[in-house]
């Protein structure tokens, strides 16, 4: 950070001026590459875990490791140093300073000062509020509130160490009327590559308030399509690591994401922000490693198949009514009730009699598991007092005066054994099961055991969650499944249950969720209000934030996407960013040339995309033209609900699974009114097909198009007969 008392008044030329302070800066990242230089960061730093080290050992190699972690950030820094700068002075103007802000923050080795402030430093956030409405800025730092104002806020952008681009999005004392943020659009016109990418340099105001918001807060974001959700979340994991290093750690952070493959499609943003060791999984993984892998889970695509074909709506609803009904808080309580009774029901009626004249009074027993274990969770607390009723046995055995000890001892075991029966057997699965079939509208059906021997019993996504909470209550939260901080991404698809069982497991209440409700596509099993979750925090402890601005899409596949869902009230509407493109197409297709055509359609939008993605209505349609296009020589993968990886290029998807996931350009095929009927079911669908696009949508339809579309919101092409 530079210093001075005051900016010059006359700077030269902005690009000069930027290319002289580059070389400067990189000069001084290069010196403190050593004498060995670059090649030092070739150390080899695997990982010798194996080897039992001393204490001095332990030091030196912890030692070792920040210097290694320091060349690597100095390596990143060579490359690309920083994508901004502020120009700020303090109040009373005694201190100005121009602050350069990169990914990585980075000291001047002459003065020890630094001359790269990390993007989450305290200071840095200016960059993002700062608007430009008013001169004047603030941040809050250790010492208090720091205020003063802006005087230049300038984005560069520097690849390879070559400076690329320098744009002023604010200079003080010039007119702010015409400025747009030139450079954030100059992003996002950009084509993408395969995976999710970091945004720290253009973090806007509103992302960056959900970023670094209170630790410990459960944060709720509902945000609209391409408003950025995901992003924002794994910045915010970042930044809550730079910020509480003494209090947080990093393989105690969890990402629930909806799916594997999404967890490969996010799987580089962190790496980049410098994070590492992150969790990243999804609800039922966890669930099921949890659970000790006691339960299996049923494969989930015949169910996604079902859903999401071409049933009529109420059919829907009935067979999935007890997803619902599994997932509240009312059946939560409900199964706290039901194990309360083997809380009070738990010690047998009887005393404990292992032999003749001696007598381990029912009382006694009572007192052990009422009052000297009462802190230990149920099973614990059954097991630790049976374990004393029979050391109790041992002693009595050994102490009596019978000459034949050992037919003593076996006889009293055998009576032990017959007392140890008579206590309940706390198995999650068998009391999860009885509970059900007691339950007045539920059954035990969806416990299915495989036909094959040996196989474990399968459960659905929905039973997990009371299986986890009984597992909690009968064993209590092992401290090594702790979370510091727990991520909940497209949590519209997430039950109140699941948040519940999650809580437990999160004892700071350090929460990040996000989604969309107008994306919630899994109405069987989601919310519809995000009430529903905030009311399982106290008062205080949970906030809610609205992304309303898209930055994914152009401003016409915005107005196409919204105009879909406009007719029902419950949904809410994506603001586009200024970000204009082609118009939306909508075609009409003859039904024998409809493969062929989307093949050919296909290859066009490839040849200017970098990733190109045909959107189905089912998995059944996604194989279909899945075939058509490989026959048609294109190189398109088939993604479906076995799928782990995403590999970029063509995809071939139902819309279903490309939910958080982006394309350049999207074609959606089918989007007839057979497809998508006037359901509210349908509009979520080709709402979330249509906001996967970034520059190009098209849409093909044969016969009659879906009255959802109102194909006067793009352009019409036919060549239908
Ligand atoms: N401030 C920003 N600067 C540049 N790009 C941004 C910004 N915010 C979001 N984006 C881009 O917008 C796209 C959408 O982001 P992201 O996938 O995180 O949104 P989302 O809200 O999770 O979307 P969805 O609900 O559709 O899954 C990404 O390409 C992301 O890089």
């Amino acid at each position: 950070m530079m210093e001075s008392s005051e900016f010059d008044s006359a700077p030269m030329d902005k690009l000069q001026e930027e290319q002289a302070h580059l070389l400067d800066v990189l000069n001084k990242i290069r010196k403190q590459f050593g004498p060995g230089g670059a090649t030092l960061l070739e150390i080899d730093d695997s990982d010798d875990a194996d080897e039992a080290l001393t204490a001095d050992e332990i030091a030196e190699a912890t030692v070792e490791q920040l210097k290694l972690e320091k060349l690597r950030n100095l390596r990143i820094a060579e490359r690309e140093p920083y994508f901004g700068r502020l120009d700020f002075c303090e109040r009373g103007g005694s201190q100005c300073h121009r602050m350069y802000i990169g990914k990585r923050g980075i000291d001047d080795p002459d003065t020890a000062d630094r001359m790269i402030l990390d993007w989450r430093a305290p200071a840095a956030s200016m960059f993002y509020s700062f608007t430009g409405q008013g001169e004047e800025a603030g941040y809050e730092a250790p010492e208090g509130l720091i205020q003063g104002r802006v005087f230049l806020k300038r984005n560069i952008v520097v690849r390879d160490s070559e400076l690329q681009r320098v744009v002023d999005s604010y200079v003080h004392g010039q007119s702010q009327a015409a400025i747009t943020d030139e450079f954030l659009l100059y992003r996002l016109e950009e084509n993408k590559d395969s995976r999710l990418r970091d945004i720290v340099s253009t973090i806007q105001a509103e992302q960056n308030d959900i970023i670094r918001a209170d630790r410990n807060l459960a944060i709720i974001i509902q945000g609209v399509a391409g408003s950025g959700k995901t992003t924002v979340a794994l910045h915010r994991l970042a930044y809550l690591l730079y910020q509480h290093q003494d209090r947080m750690r990093a393989d105690r952070m969890v990402i629930f994401a909806p799916n594997s493959m999404f967890v490969d499609y996010i799987s580089e943003v962190l790496p980049e922000l410098g994070v590492g060791g992150i969790q990243q999984t999804t609800f039922a993984n966890w669930a099921l490693r949890v659970l000790d892998y006691e339960v299996g889970l049923q494969d989930q695509s015949h169910r996604l198949r079902d859903w999401f074909g071409l049933k009529d709506e109420r059919a829907r609803a009935d067979a999935y009514r007890d997803v619902g009904t599994k997932g509240s808080v009312a059946l939560m309580d409900e199964l706290h009730e039901y194990l309360q009774r083997f809380e009070v029901e738990a010690v047998p009626d009887e005393d404990f009699i292992p032999f003749e004249g001696k007598v381990l009074a029912k009382d006694t027993i009572e007192q052990w598991y009422r009052q000297d274990y009462r802190n230990y969770p149920l099973a614990d607390r059954r097991d630790r007092v049976l374990a004393r009723v029979k050391r109790w046995m041992e002693i009595s055995v050994k102490e009596s005066t019978e000459a034949d000890k050992k037919s003593l001892k076996r006889a009293a075991t055998a009576k032990y054994r017959a007392y140890e029966k008579l206590w309940p057997t706390l198995k999650p699965l068998n009391l999860y099961r009885e509970f059900l079939d007691s339950h007045g509208q539920l059954n035990s059906d969806s416990i299915y055991r495989p036909k094959k021997r040996g196989a474990r019993v399968e459960v659905q996504v929905e039973d997990l969650a009371p299986l986890l909470y009984i597992h909690a209550t009968l064993h209590g939260v092992d401290h090594r499944d702790r979370f510091d901080h727990v991520v909940i991404d497209e949590a519209q698809d997430f039950s109140p249950f699941q948040i519940a069982v999650l809580r437990a497991y999160c004892p700071s209440g350090s929460f990040t969720i996000l989604g969309d409700l107008s994306q919630s596509i899994h109405t069987y099993q989601g919310i519809t209000d995000w009430r529903e979750f905030a009311d399982l925090f106290e008062e205080g402890e949970s906030a809610y934030y609205q992304l309303d601005v898209s930055y994914r899409s152009t401003l016409e596949i915005i107005e196409f996407a919204n105009h879909i869902i406009r007719r029902f009230r419950q949904f809410r509407e994506a603001k586009p960013v200024f970000r204009s493109g082609e118009q939306v197409v909508v075609e009409d297709i003859e039904w024998k040339v409809r493969l062929e055509a989307a093949a050919d359609k296909l290859y066009e939008l490839k040849r200017d995309a970098n990733t190109v993605a045909l959107l189905t209505r089912t998995e059944e349609d996604a194989h279909v033209y899945h075939l058509a296009c490989l026959e048609a020589g294109l190189d398109a993968h088939l993604i479906d609900a076995k799928q782990t990886e995403y590999m970029g290029g063509i995809s071939i998807v139902p819309i279903y699974l490309a939910k958080g996931l982006e394309f350049d350009s999207v074609l959606i095929v089918d989007a007839d009114a057979r497809h998508y009927d006037e359901s509210p079911l349908s509009a979520k669908l080709l709402y979330v097909g249509c906001t996967r696009a970034l520059h190009r949508l098209c849409i093909q339809y044969t016969d009659e198009l879906s009255p959802l579309i109102d194909a006067s919101h793009g352009q019409r092409n036919s060549t239908a007969s």
